[in-house]
């Protein structure tokens, strides 16, 4: 059976391509020809520049648009701050204790909470740097069953959302237009987009990635060549679609350095008429993902199945990837196939969307749990599945059915939120005594022979 791929319902249009030159007009005629800032743009529209980075990056990063609209970004009343004593989102200075410990950690299914909006959803559970200095990551569970206000938009200052849905849809009306997110597939706003989030289809819960310096980009595919993995038409930004809404009061919701502002104004964001440009938000179907593992023996290492990832300034080493699990065949001869046992210099937050993984399958990893294995913390398959790995026949096997994994693995070492380890008491007391704690030695020394315990000859 093949994966499962999306159709795209008729409301929603996209243009497809990753890291393509985008242009729409909801209105013919609202993008200005052959100028970006004319003296009168079209339709008595504003002309305003979103820069993503710096303007004088390097050409293959620099990543601007220009807005044609009804009132600039700007026409909105003085910020001020909202829920500062329970808001507080940065991983570098949060009012909750960050705990760095070398445990293996493993999270139950996080609940449901159908009484916040996505706003309030947005719960920090691990991270790494400080968004006031552009550095590090946040990793967020959110949770919530409303929509947010009718007239509220927000945006973070902070970072560019990685969203990775695993229960409900999320209906994302975006400064640029709509996407709407489905659990398989995920969705990328970047930094100061503003958008508004509305649930459908009830309840929604899932993982969230804050990339706070830098931006996404396919993986180098090296050997691989020119295709394969996540393909570059598979991704989809919106069209242009626009509100005209002129006299009503609207709150604009702001996360900057962790905190939640708001500002009054008294027309919609959502005006964008027209835009061009790369600075963009778009989503993917991992269903679309086109896997590639051993035809021979041996398990690779698990960067064949990077969909996105943020490169630091050292080649090769990411700030943060997002790796998924699809579905496939494992046809490798003489090989233990699930993950070897392994420390590894980055760290490895894992989470589920559906079905079961193939490294665990003690149970202690469910959907919409996680499990975070931090810098050099030891892990891999659980006593149960060495058992079963170790004298399985190796016929063609086909994994991962109806089931997606994912990682973010980042070269940083992530800190643990006091809500994250405690108060959400999801956390697992017995991850290590279930998972490695029952693993036997099977070691035989040649000829049965004994060692002396004592003098270890
Ligand atoms: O630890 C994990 O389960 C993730 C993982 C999977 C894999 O196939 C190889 C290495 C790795 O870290
Ligand atoms: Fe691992």
């Amino acid at each position: 059976m093949p994966v499962t791929k999306f159709t795209t319902p008729e409301k929603y249009k996209y243009q497809n391509g990753f890291h393509s030159y985008h242009e729409s007009e909801a209105i013919e005629g609202a993008l200005p020809i052959g100028a970006n800032s004319p003296q009168k743009p079209p339709y008595g529209l504003y002309a305003e520049k979103l820069s993503g980075t710096a303007f004088t990056a390097p050409r293959s990063e620099n990543l601007q648009t220009w807005l044609y609209r009804i009132l600039p970004a700007a026409a909105h009343g003085p910020f001020e701050p909202r829920e500062s004593i329970t808001y507080s989102t940065n991983p570098g200075n949060s009012s909750q204790k960050i705990h760095h410990i070398p445990n293996q950690l493993r999270w139950d299914p996080f609940d449901l909470d159908e009484t916040v909006d996505w706003v309030h959803s947005l719960r920090l559970v691990a991270g790494a740097g400080d968004p006031a200095m552009k550095s590090g990551i946040g990793i967020f569970i959110f949770a919530a069953g409303k929509d947010m206000d009718p007239r509220e938009a927000f945006y973070s200052a902070d970072g560019d959302f990685l969203i990775v849905p695993q229960h409900g849809t999320l209906d994302i009306q975006t400064e640029l237009g709509h996407l709407l997110v489905r659990p398989n597939e995920i969705a990328v706003i970047p930094r100061g987009i503003r958008y508004r989030v509305a649930l459908p289809t009830g309840p929604v819960r899932g993982y969230i990635l804050e990339l706070y310096q830098g931006h996404f980009q396919l993986p180098e595919l090296g050997p691989i060549g020119s295709n394969c993995l996540a393909n570059a038409r598979d991704f989809q930004a919106p069209v242009a679609a626009f509100n005209e809404d002129t006299d009503s009061t609207w709150h604009l919701l702001s996360k900057f350095n962790g905190q939640l502002f708001a500002a009054k104004q008294t027309h919609t964001p959502f005006d964008v008429v027209a835009w061009h440009g790369l600075y963009y938000p778009f989503k993917y179907d991992l269903g679309r993902f086109s896997t590639i593992g051993s035809i021979s023996f041996d398990h690779p290492d698990p960067s064949i199945f990077t969909v996105l990832s943020a490169p630091s300034d050292h080649t090769g080493t990411a700030i943060a990837d997002f790796v998924i699990f699809p579905p496939r065949w494992l046809v490798a001869e003489d090989t233990f196939r699930p993950p070897w046992y392994h420390r590894n210099t980055m760290s490895e937050f894992m989470g589920l969307i559906v079905g079961d993984y193939d490294a665990k399958t003690g149970g202690g990893f469910r959907p919409a749990g996680a499990s975070l294995h931090n810098v050099m913390s030891a892990h891999g398959p659980d006593a149960s599945t060495h058992e079963k790995a170790s004298n399985t026949a190796l016929k063609p096997a086909k994994v991962g059915e109806g089931s997606m994994a994912f990682m973010f693995e980042s070269c940083l070492m992530v800190g643990v939120t006091e809500w994250g380890l405690k108060t959400c008491k999801k956390a697992q007391e017995d991850y290590n005594s279930e998972s490695w704690e029952p693993l036997k030695p099977r070691f035989k020394m040649p000829g049965g022979i004994k060692k002396d315990v004592e003098t270890g000859r």
